[in-house]
């Protein structure tokens, strides 16, 4: 796979596929950096060889067609302070417009393409559309972990129209970060699993159980465990239907002699908001109309020491309802834990778009080894899968 660093720009226009899907608010406004921030040095290497660069990316989901409020549009004044350059814009990505604008751009020079989902061709991965966006340059880069794991037109397909085919700084760092984790961990190795459904990391977790010395299991996706085990859990979230899988996680982590720690006490509340009325209950002890939003204080301390303690952590998924700050306690002394262990020679990975904003939300984002711009695409990954992405900047 050619790198950034062994590729020179000079003279040349790169069609560059970033992962821009960033959050807006109501007023259009970005709200979480991170994408943008990522991919910045990318942009600058080709800038500064001599190159110019043309950028695709898609932003959210759109059903049909355009959309004002998944127009790349809203990020063009950000993407122009942050390069150092006046970015211009491509309402369509392809067609006329975008033509005229990628042949005329000089060296130093940056064209954002429209949302390249208001064309359906995107993500059913079409080859005439892929060709299409291949005309617009003469070299790809990939620079997008985050969407690598689909095989769309602009992320997989568009690679096989180029001769020069390059993986970006994001790419590469994620990689490298993942397999760091994956390869030869320093040990004690802890992975931390939460959020909010276990049928989302069921595969993940049953994979981590051949690599980590400890799991621990917190957030929403504990009450399942709980209730296979016979606790009472309430209203809190369940996925009865995978009850007996969870069975069978306890039994091979036994089997592999991987130490599992699930919460020993919650933090309840009588409804789902921040001003509910709250207790605290130890495990299996969640009354009827009662429903678990965090982990309790004896779980933060029994978690807070075997992280403290660890050489390499996995964090995926918060370990309770953060976005409340009654019920954000849980994930802010993980986090506190994470920070410990890196400062003790430890290498933390911290993926997954919930838990990478606890992390940046409480200004721990420098102080952790890496946080991973990909959610399913890092889960994908650690998971065993060949992402798309990646194979077809191999190929
Ligand atoms: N006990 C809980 N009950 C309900 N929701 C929870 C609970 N614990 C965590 N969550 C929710 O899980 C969501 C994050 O889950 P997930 O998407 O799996 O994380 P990530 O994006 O880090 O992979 C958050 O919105 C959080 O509020
Ligand atoms: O935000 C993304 O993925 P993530 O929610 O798994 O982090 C990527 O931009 C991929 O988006 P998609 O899941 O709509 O293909």
């Amino acid at each position: 796979m050619i790198t950034l660093d062994q590729y020179n720009f000079e003279g040349k226009k790169a069609l560059v596929r970033v992962d821009f899907n960033v959050p807006l608010n109501d007023k259009f406004e970005i709200t979480d950096f991170t994408r943008i921030k990522a991919a910045t040095p990318t942009i600058k290497k080709i800038l500064s060889d001599g190159g110019s660069a043309i950028l695709m990316s898609h932003l959210g989901r759109p059903k049909e067609g355009p959309e004002e409020k998944f127009s790349l549009k809203h990020l063009v004044k950000e993407l122009s302070e942050r390069f150092g350059t006046e970015v211009k814009f491509a309402e369509d990505c392809v067609g006329q417009d975008a033509t005229d604008l990628a042949a005329g751009l000089k060296p130093g020079e940056v064209l954002l393409l429209n949302n390249l989902r208001f064309y359906k061709e995107e993500t059913k991965g079409d080859e005439a559309f892929a060709e299409k966006l291949s005309k617009l340059g003469d070299v790809y880069v990939n620079d997008a972990f985050g969407t690598a794991h689909r095989a769309h037109a602009s992320t997989t397909i568009v690679a096989k129209f180029f001769t020069d085919k390059v993986c970006g700084y994001v790419m590469q760092a994620e990689l490298d970060n993942a397999e760091k984790v994956l390869n030869n961990p320093t040990r004690p190795f802890t992975a931390i699993m939460g959020g909010a459904k276990v049928s989302d990391k069921i595969m993940i977790i049953e994979k981590l159980l051949d690599k980590v010395d400890n799991l621990i299991i917190g957030g929403g996706m504990s009450y399942t465990f709980s209730k296979a085990n016979g606790g009472k859990i309430g209203n809190s979230l369940c996925e009865d239907d995978k009850m007996e899988l969870t069975k069978e996680l306890v039994k091979k982590a036994e089997e592999k002699g991987v130490k599992l720690y699930l919460p020993i006490d919650n933090t309840i509340a009588d409804d789902f908001n921040n001003d509910a009325n709250t207790q605290i209950v130890g495990r299996g002890e969640i009354p009827d109309g009662w429903e678990g939003l965090d982990i309790g204080p004896e779980t933060v301390k029994l978690f807070e020491e075997v992280v403290a303690n660890s050489k390499t952590v996995l964090w995926n998924g918060p370990m309770g309802v953060f976005e409340f700050p009654t019920f954000a306690k849980g994930t802010e002394a993980i986090a506190e834990a994470v920070v410990k262990a890196t400062d003790n020679d430890g290498f933390s990975l911290i993926g997954g778009g919930d838990s990478a904003s606890a992390i940046n939300n409480l200004g721990y984002g420098d102080k952790v080894s890496y946080v991973s711009t990909g959610g399913g695409a890092l889960l994908e990954y650690m998971e065993g899968k060949t992402l798309p992405g990646v194979a077809a900047l191999q190929s």
